[in-house]
């Protein structure tokens, strides 16, 4: 569109998405940057235009744009960035154009102008915002580098120290006036000025300028400038590379960033900076399978949060207005009230039966308000209002008014559906939301004990700990829990931070039921090879199977200490599986044949060891030692596991660390196809988020303590490259490889069950086909 009175083209970015595909995002996908393409060739041929001005939208609302299409990515062709295919031009030919420009462009900046938008801004002569631009360049993120000239453009503009800082820590959230600062911007919209009123005064003031300073504002001629602050632009790179994770610990991509920022001032020309940049992107984009996992968690992030199956609903709740009520103040119960409170929610009251529990648990929700507000996350002026909206009380009659509660007791049916049961005279309003924070029990047992109409009311909601840290929430869907009652959760967990996935109701969800077989097989490995001088001992399975080596965030046996190994003990023998210490008979359901080992039985029933609450469990822990948490060897375990595998043919014998990763993850995953197949989880990609966001499936994490210099902040979390159990299974291990080592441990095996291979996994080793690519292309609908 032609402003006639300025001579001036204005290009919106959102003309370019076809009205069949919504774009809210102005992603540059084929058919925008074809258009866009075409807008600018024939504002550059009309010679009534002067000046043309890139905005996202006409009306300059919402965002400029967030970047490259990244489904496009998904693809072989990754043409559109560097490749062109099939004659659309790519993101590269967009900026060339807009660089060469006969006539002046002016981005108009608003919301977000990431990744390639951000690019596109580079390539104009110039650049002006309103204040709510957030710009960045988050390529890193997703396993790859800016590819149409921003890591060669930024520090030529901007220089070396703010493109490192930008690039590599894949920042999304630059402001306008950190843009000004840096030179990013030329012209800021005042106070009530719409952003296209500027451009257009930018756009008519250069378009009277003489054409030799149209050259003049083209990045391409100009050389990096020297640090403002003195450092050398070669030492700042140094600097960064010390502080960036290498390529195998799920840094590749910022690597390559390093990499690509370097040759903007090694490299003789721009052209070569551009060719090392496009070589560098399309060997991430083919061949990175880190970079593809970044991907997968990207959208797997998104389509687990919203709720696939549910109703789309309007509700105040999910805009972060309600009354809310927290049952329990133990440590789920303080995370969860944190969580809600620091979102805006409240009044927000905390109900315990224990008067004690309640005031320690109030005490440490004010204290880690103020902690929150030290650190910048809640803002200061906002710290006494939040404070005031805790409320507390031991009378569950106070929560008459919530329109959503969360019961977070321990877990124990019957107290659960007491308390259920009270909530439904108690609550006022019909339409409450009557959650509960169950790890493991039967959501619709719980349901049960409200009258019919509050049953489609009533969840789980199942947060992980410390709940106002973990990302997960699992929202367990009742066989009478509603759509809209899950559209509301997932957009109330949202509010609150959390990346909720809906599951189906079975014992221990998705999460804990995929951990059944990796903590019984932890356990069995030291049954059967630990013992002796030289068996497999404590640390070397959690060396395995911890960030020494796969990369799960902690092993399996500390992770039983920190969660305490009464509570496995006690769902073992809620099961019905453990010996009664009385009568030394055998539980109910430990079935003839069964695979079962009582060391971790005896370990809490005879010696006590519950784990880190009691200083000794798996390993010892010493108060003088790492504040108690330093694990450190026992010779009580070690004499103990040596008494269980006493018997075990295999006592003593070494294994190595691949042999026990795919005994310990194998059946993890394999857990993971059943609870597909059972439609518990609705799709693979939900699972990897369970496991990524609640149970720190590997997690290789940069060095942020290294960060905190030249203004660099410890965000730089590069902690997904394995995608998820499922993703991993596909792409790491291959399923073929996965169904052999389970068909031969079930043959070695047959008294454990979970080494079966899933029907689900032999189809789709039979059809060739990875288990997410088998739900994508057989389009499997939702079972939730
Ligand atoms: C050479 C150049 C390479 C590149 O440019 S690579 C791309 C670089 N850009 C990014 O990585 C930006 C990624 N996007 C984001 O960080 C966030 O999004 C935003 C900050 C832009 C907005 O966040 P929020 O408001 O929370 O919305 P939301 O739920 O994240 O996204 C809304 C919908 O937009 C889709 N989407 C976002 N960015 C892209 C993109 N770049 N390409 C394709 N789709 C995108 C999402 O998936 C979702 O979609 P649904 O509503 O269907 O769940």
């Amino acid at each position: 569109m032609a402003s006639p009175s300025s001579g001036t083209a204005i290009i919106a970015i959102a003309d370019g998405a076809p009205p069949s595909k919504p774009n809210p995002v102005n992603a540059l996908g084929a058919p925008v940057r074809q258009y866009l393409y075409q807008k600018l060739q024939n504002a550059f041929k009309d010679p009534n235009i002067k000046s043309i001005i890139l905005i996202g939208r006409h009306d300059a609302k919402g965002v400029f744009s967030a970047g490259a299409d990244i489904k496009e990515f998904s693809g072989s062709s990754g043409g559109n960035v560097t490749t062109s295919d099939s004659g659309v031009p790519t993101l590269n030919d967009l900026a060339h154009l807009m660089e060469s420009s006969p006539k002046p462009i002016v981005a108009a900046l608003t919301g977000a102008c990431l990744g390639g938008g951000m690019e596109l801004a580079l390539a104009a002569q110039y650049r002006v915002a309103d204040s709510t631009l957030k710009y960045g360049l988050p390529e890193v993120k997703i396993g790859l580098i800016p590819g149409a000239g921003g890591t060669q453009r930024l520090p030529r503009l901007c220089g070396v120290r703010h493109a490192l800082d930008v690039i590599i820590r894949g920042r999304i959230n630059c402001s306008a006036k950190e843009g000004l600062k840096c030179n990013f911007l030329d012209g800021l919209a005042s106070d009530g000025e719409y952003v296209l009123e500027c451009a257009l005064r930018w756009a008519g003031w250069a378009s009277v300028l003489p054409a030799s300073t149209l050259d003049a504002r083209r990045l391409c001629y100009k050389s990096v400038p020297a640090d403002v602050e003195g450092m050398s632009n070669d030492d700042m790179c140094d600097f960064a590379l010390q502080s960036i994770p290498t390529a195998e610990k799920g840094g590749e991509s910022a690597q390559a960033c390093l990499k690509a920022i370097r040759a903007s001032f090694e490299l003789p020309s721009f052209k070569d900076g551009v060719e090392a940049e496009k070589n560098l992107f399309n060997d991430l984009l083919y061949h990175s399978l880190q970079g593809r996992a970044y991907r997968h968690i990207f959208f797997a992030e998104r389509s687990a949060s919203s709720s696939t199956s549910s109703k789309k609903v309007s509700n105040a709740l999910k805009q972060g207005r309600g009354i809310i009520g927290v049952i329990g103040a133990g440590t789920m119960g303080r995370g969860i009230a944190i969580s809600f409170l620091r979102a805006g929610y409240g009044p927000v009251t905390l109900v315990d039966v224990n008067e004690k529990g309640l005031e320690a648990g109030v005490k440490y929700i004010i204290s880690t308000l103020e902690g929150e507000a030290k650190k910048g996350r809640i803002h200061p002026s906002k710290l006494d209002s939040t404070k005031s909206s805790l409320k507390s009380s031991t009378d569950l009659s106070e929560l008459a008014d919530c329109d959503c509660i969360v019961e977070a007791v321990f877990e124990n049916l019957n107290i659960k559906r007491e308390i259920f049961s009270k909530l439904n005279t108690i609550c006022k309003k019909p339409t409450a939301l009557l959650l509960s924070n169950t790890s493991t029990l039967d959501v619709d047992a719980i349901a049960s004990s409200l009258s019919p109409s509050r049953r489609a009311y009533c969840a789980g909601m199942h947060f992980f700990s410390p709940a106002h840290i973990m990302k997960l929430v699992e929202v367990i869907r009742g066989k009478d829990t509603s759509p809209e009652t899950l559209n509301i959760i997932c957009g109330v967990s949202k509010r609150i931070r959390k990346v909720p996935v809906v599951v189906g109701n079975c014992d221990g969800f998705v999460g804990n039921r995929m951990l059944h077989p990796y903590s019984s097989e932890s356990t069995l490995l030291l049954a059967e090879f630990g013992g002796g001088e030289k068996g497999l001992t404590v640390a070397d399975v959690d060396g395995a199977i911890g960030n020494k080596y796969f990369g799960m965030a902690a092993g399996p046996f500390l992770i039983f200490d920190i969660a305490g190994n009464d509570i496995g003990y006690n769902i073992r023998r809620e099961k019905g599986l453990v010996r009664d210490p009385k009568t030394g008979k055998v539980g109910p359901n430990r079935k003839a044949g069964m695979r079962y080992t009582e060391l971790a039985d005896e370990m809490v029933v005879n010696l006590g060891r519950v784990g880190q609450k009691a200083q000794k469990g798996w390993y010892n822990y010493d108060m003088t030692i790492g504040k108690g948490r330093k694990p450190l060897p026992s010779s009580e375990m070690q004499e103990l596991i040596d008494k269980y595998s006493m018997t075990s043919p295999n006592r003593g014998k070494k294994i190595d660390r691949d042999e026990i990763v795919s005994r310990v993850l194998f059946p993890l995953v394999n857990e993971g196809f059943k609870i597909l197949e059972e439609g518990i989880a609705s799709n693979p990609s939900d699972v990897d988020i369970i496991y990524l966001y609640g149970y720190g499936f590997p997690a290789f994490k940069g060095k942020p303590e290294t960060w905190i210099s030249f203004n660099m902040l410890p965000n730089l979390m590069l902690d997904i490259h394995s995608g998820g159990p499922m993703f991993w299974a596909d792409n790491y291990v291959g399923l073929p490889n996965i169904l052999k080592k389970l068909e031969d441990l079930h043959r070695l095996y047959p008294g454990s069950e979970y080494f079966k291979p899933s029907d689900l996994l032999r189809k789709c080793v039979d059809v060739g086909l990875g288990v997410q690519e088998y739900y994508n292309t057989k389009g499997m609908k939702s079972k939730l």
